[in-house]
């Protein structure tokens, strides 16, 4: 009990540290420009200012009225909320009529600046003290603070730190502790469900789980949702089954985790930052830790286990042309100074990944021998993606000698028991969540326990197509004043990767440019992007250019005699394809595609068979990025209708239903939280209602009801769904089952409580209206006001959590995919 309790609060601790590092990384941060400055304007006006958009923040940076800085940094409680900020003041009326107030995400430098001298001087009051230590994985110092100056004595972390945490940590341990993570989740699901509803409206679900969670911790309650931290290292006995959640608090069960097939050097795209090392020379690496913490230190990707091979060799070699050959210096966030910013490397392969089986947990062997019969595995014959079983890749925790089907077996029993004692309308809960684990859970594959899983993965081939894209900032004010030499820049960069790439038997076939001049690295979807200048491009620009000497233009025909073949053949068409669960993808340099290929092939597998479509469904692909989960299964559907907001990647989606020779799937370019209502009203009868709270004219002009089966699979980005896309896909009754993918798990507890609250205890804000304070400062009371042109509030059957795994795509790191099935 005592051992419980421990875990409890370590596992506690644990999320509230991980909640404070996404507040530190700015992911909760918004950074608002052309605010007011002087006059009554300080933070209180910001804050009414936010309050009369409806928005809540946890914290304001803005010190308008001492230095007439129009800058403002607003915190806010999750990514969720800072997203939905985000999408609120991207529209809002400025607080100053004229005048234009824009929105970033992240913490603004000039708050960044102001941050790291604060920490800088505290490195400095630390080495003074002598306590200056080194960061974990002993890397040394690093650029923190203005880049101009003396830098602070502060350490930064090694590379490897930065962007692969995981990397020294045993791989079964690494899956553990993100198991663990969904466990975490799961629970704070049914915790945060329980905590909304009241007496009736309470899911039964909900019941089941809190009466199991209750009586597991000894009766005494389990409001926070991390009550046991068992089944962390294969056999600790705590109270979470993590083959079965119903029994522990979670709100379904959960079948275990799959586990990446590769391992090591996985990513098919690696975004390089150019900038400063360690020793202050141009390199071109990752950022060895946060912006915001005032690092600006590049460091080497090579050590880094999850970046590939022909990643590594293309960012050696961009740094050594800047390094060694080019005029222009790498970008100075701070400063806003400098060209070369990103070298992003995205690479295709030709072949799809066929998993190879892992051998069925044979009773306690050897350490050596598993790990030998797990690198070997038995060899499918004919492996196709119809043919994958994705739980071959099970990893569970415990029992130890109980494999996952007995256990979802036992599970049901207990499951059965209890519900025979706690009433009719429970047992039909717990049975159904049980007979979900044993059925379509693992599809009778056994999986393997955690002690078998061995590290012993195979690398990824060679990549069969290489793209690169560079991303400059135009600003710079030699490439504005001489583009000629901007031009012959990226030239005979391109020309130093491709012959880097040739000595590598690297197929590096396409080179593009991105302009970008705005202070994070992220640039927004429509920067431009553009060919390499060609030779006349060049020439033209020499030939425009102000007082052109002699020696300059001669240089210009030398390099175009030089370079010009390299140019030329990495010219390519601007995007690669990937092979993936047997079907072809093509992709742009900025559109979104799984960084783990064979991961992603596991991952869609259970998405296609959770979805469990019928020849009759209508499968909506809600943020489809290139079209991959609904394509992956066109050929057992109707109909796909796929909607993403990047244009490119939907571009490239429809091109990859063509290549792919598949005629029913159709792609929508927009936000989802816009989009989806039209897509209802055309596709589904009874869209609209509730949907769109009557606001859609063309929910309101829908005629005809092609689709009564639907389907939806949700694999939203880091900040989740946008409220009016749950309100959307509740308001739809036809739509019964939906799987959700989510990378984040604090958004998959909102999410998916948002899905699974019943009407009845949704707030005022939730159902199209607000409550309002009667009188000052809320003495009065509050009451509920409709907003206008809101249609009124259309109930609906809330979803109910089914089951859901956790899927490792990124070892090494903390990040963990999870996926949920819902139904209703
Ligand atoms: C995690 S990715 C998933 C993409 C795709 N399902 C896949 O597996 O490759 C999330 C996708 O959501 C898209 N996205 C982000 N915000 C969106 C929004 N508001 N509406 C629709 N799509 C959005 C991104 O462009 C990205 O393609």
């Amino acid at each position: 009990m005592m051992a419980a309790a421990n875990a409890a609060a370590r596992v506690a601790a644990r999320a509230a540290e991980e909640t404070k590092r996404n507040m530190q990384k700015g992911e909760t941060e918004l950074t608002l420009r052309g605010l007011p400055t002087g006059g009554d304007w300080d933070w209180r006006a910001l804050k009414k200012w936010l309050q009369s958009r409806g928005l809540a923040q946890r914290s304001i940076k803005y010190t308008a009225k001492e230095v007439a800085l129009d800058v403002g940094v607003v915190r806010f409680a999750s990514e969720a909320e800072c997203s939905t900020a985000a999408d609120l003041l991207a529209t809002a009326e400025p607080p100053v009529r004229g005048t234009t107030v824009t929105v970033e995400k992240g913490l603004a430098p000039e708050y960044a600046n102001k941050q790291s001298r604060k920490r800088g001087r505290e490195g400095e009051e630390e080495a003074a003290a002598g306590g200056a230590a080194a960061a974990a994985g002993g890397g040394g110092r690093g650029v923190v603070g203005a880049s101009r100056g003396p830098k602070a004595p502060r350490s930064v972390p090694d590379v490897c730190e930065a962007v692969c945490p995981w990397w020294r940590v045993p791989y079964p341990r690494q899956l553990s502790d993100k198991h663990q993570r969904i466990v975490l989740a799961l629970r704070q699901i049914t915790a945060e469900v329980d905590r909304r509803t009241y007496g009736a409206a309470k899911p039964e679900w909900v019941r089941a789980a809190r009466g199991k969670a209750d009586s597991a911790a000894g009766g005494a309650g389990d409001k926070g949702g991390a009550s046991s931290r068992g089944g962390n290292k294969g056999g600790s006995g705590g109270s979470v089954n993590p083959n079965g959640g119903v029994a522990s608090g979670l709100c379904c069960p959960l079948l275990g985790i799959l586990r990446a097939p590769a391992i090591e050097r996985y990513r098919n795209k690696s975004e390089f930052t150019a900038g400063l090392d360690e020793a202050e020379q141009p390199s071109v690496g990752f950022l060895r830790g946060a912006f915001q913490d005032g690092i600006t230190c590049v460091g080497s990707p090579a050590a880094t286990r999850h970046t590939s091979r022909a990643a590594v060799a293309l960012a050696a070699a961009a740094a050594e042309y800047i390094r060694g050959a080019s005029a222009f210096p790498v970008y100075d966030k701070r400063r806003h100074e400098g060209y070369w910013r990103l070298v992003l490397v995205r690479e295709g392969s030709n072949k799809t990944f066929l998993p190879v089986p892992q051998p069925a947990p044979a009773p306690a062997p050897a350490a050596e021998e598993s790990a030998a019969a797990a690198a070997a595995g038995p060899v499918l014959e004919n492996p196709t993606f119809a043919s994958l079983d994705p739980f071959t890749y099970l990893v569970t925790f415990e029992p130890q000698q109980q494999p996952a089907a007995e256990a979802a077996a036992a599970q049901e029993a207990g499951a059965a028991a209890a519900a025979a004692e706690e009433g009719a309308v429970k047992e039909e809960v717990m049975e159904e969540a049980a007979a979900a684990a044993a059925e379509g859970g693992s599809g009778g594959a056994a999986g393997m326990h955690v002690s078998q899983v061995s590290e012993a993965e195979a690398e990824q081939p060679p990549p069969d197509e290489v793209m690169v894209m560079l991303q400059v900032n135009p600003q710079f004010p030699r490439a504005q004043s001489d583009p000629a030499a901007a031009a012959r820049e990226l030239r005979a960069m391109t020309a130093a990767l491709r012959s880097a790439a040739s000595a590598a038997g690297l197929p590096l076939t396409t080179v593009r440019v991105q302009y970008h001049a705005g202070v994070s690295n992220a640039a927004p979807y429509d920067a431009p992007i553009t060919e390499v200048p060609s030779a006349e491009a060049v020439a033209a620009a020499a030939s425009k250019g102000k007082g052109k000497e002699e020696g300059e233009k001669k240089e210009v025909a030398e390099e175009a005699g030089e370079v010009e073949a390299a140019v030329v053949a990495a010219s390519g068409p601007g995007f690669i394809h990937d092979s993936l669960c047997e079907l072809k993808f093509r992709i742009s340099p900025t559109a979104f595609f799984q960084v783990n290929s064979p991961a992603t092939c596991v991952l869609y597998k259970v998405v296609g068979e959770w979805a469990a479509p019928s020849p009759a469904t209508l499968l909506l692909d809600i943020c489809c990025g290139t079209g991959t989960i609904g394509l992956t299964m066109a050929g057992r559907v109707a109909k796909v209708v796929g909607v993403d907001s990047v244009a490119s990647a939907v571009e490239d989606a429809r091109v990859n239903a063509a290549l792919n020779g598949i005629t029913n799937a159709t792609f929508v370019t927009g936000k989802a939280e816009d989009a989806l209502p039209g897509i209802l009203a055309t596709y589904v009868d009874n869209a609209g209602k509730g949907a769109t709270h009557g606001s859609s004219a063309a929910a309101a002009s829908t005629t005809s009801a092609p689709y009564d089966n639907v389907v939806a699979v949700c694999d939203p980005p880091r900040a989740g769904l946008h409220r009016s896309v749950i309100r959307a896909l509740l308001g739809c009754e036809k739509i019964r089952r939906l799987v959700f993918v989510s990378c984040n798990p604090d958004n998959l507890v909102a999410n998916i409580s948002a899905l699974c609250y019943p009407p009845d205890n949704r707030s005022g804000r939730e159902k199209g209206g607000t409550y309002v304070a009667r009188g000052a400062g809320a003495k009065g009371g509050y009451s509920y006001q409709r907003e206008e042109a809101q249609a009124p509030f259309v109930p609906y059957t809330p979803f109910r959590p089914v089951k859901a795994v956790a899927v490792d795509l990124f070892p090494h790191t903390s990040h963990v995919e999870a996926v949920m099935l819902l139904e209703r």
